[in-house]
């Protein structure tokens, strides 16, 4: 199942967020989108599963509008992990689990096969076997993160989005959060698409990343190709340097301090690098 973007661009009132964006996304892989604050990541990820409807051009699930496939139908392939995406109601983590099945449920909330093991399984892998009875209200914002998640997984989608997956949760759980979603990724030819912030695990999970910078991508590519000095400096005018991480053959990113002036334009050197990705 693929998903593209075809010819996309966005506004706010006084302001063009995103411009002419074509892109597509093909099952089994993990796309990461980087950028700085307020480039647009949100929103791309909104336009991808049509909570945002375009002002020109058209997100596509194989071929078909997004906008024009029903809810619920949508909802059988795609899920979208939003920030702060549960709100703090009084429903118990296994009770909002279990809302994960809406898509699958006929008008009366029944399904044909129990999806009682599913739900079981899910709160498991999340680690939230020992807490399915605690209301919502009363979880610290890790947890809250991780009912998303199984939530999300009881979907069964084909596809996942996800704005900021890692946000509340200490490392441990970061990793955690994001190996689950890889061994799903792998196990079942599931396209995730991930806001992330942290360009290191961007570098360790992704298996392309797409940078966004002014409405635009900038480079999109493998985490080598585009965790570059250069590029970093231009989005977010600070300089890094990049080394080896010492165990997987990937690019990780390390940061000096001092922000870097800059007058917005690339420079030669980066226009050069940008025409060779
Ligand atoms: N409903 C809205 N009305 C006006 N401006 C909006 C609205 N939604 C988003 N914006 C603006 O659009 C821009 C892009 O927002 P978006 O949330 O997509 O950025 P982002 O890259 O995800 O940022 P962050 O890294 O801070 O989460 C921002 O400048 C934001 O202020």
């Amino acid at each position: 199942m693929e998903l593209s973007l075809c010819n996309i661009s966005y506004s706010v009132p006084g302001k063009r967020i995103l411009q002419n964006i074509n892109e597509s996304f093909k099952p089994g892989r993990f796309y990461g989108i980087i950028g700085p604050n307020g480039v647009g990541k949100s929103t791309l990820l909104k336009l991808l599963s049509g909570i945002e409807k375009p002002e020109q051009g058209e997100a596509r699930l194989d071929g078909r509008d997004i906008s024009a496939i029903p809810r619920k139908e949508l909802a059988r392939d795609v899920a979208v992990l939003q920030q702060g995406g549960l709100a703090p109601v009084g429903f118990t983590v296994k009770e909002i689990v279990r809302m994960g099945r809406f898509p699958y449920q006929s008008w009366l909330g029944g399904e044909s096969v129990d999806p009682e093991p599913l739900i079981n399984e899910a709160l498991e892998s999340m680690g939230l076997t020992g807490l399915q009875h605690r209301r919502l209200h009363q979880l610290s914002g890790g947890e809250r993160q991780r009912v998303a998640l199984a939530k999300l997984m009881v979907q069964q989608p084909r596809i996942l989005l996800l704005d900021e997956p890692t946000t509340y949760l200490d490392i441990g759980y970061q990793l955690q959060l994001l190996d689950n979603v890889r061994a799903w990724q792998k196990s079942e030819g599931l396209l995730v698409i991930a806001v992330l912030h942290d360009l290191n695990l961007a570098a360790m999970y992704a298996d392309e990343l797409i940078a966004l910078h002014e409405g635009k991508v900038l480079a999109r590519g493998v985490p080598d190709a585009v965790l570059q000095p250069d590029l970093i400096e231009t989005m977010y005018e600070t300089r890094a340097t990049i080394i080896r991480h010492p165990e997987l053959d990937v690019p990780q990113v390390m940061l000096a301090p001092g922000v870097i002036k800059s007058n917005g334009l690339l420079s030669r050197s980066l226009e050069a690098h940008v025409r060779r990705l």
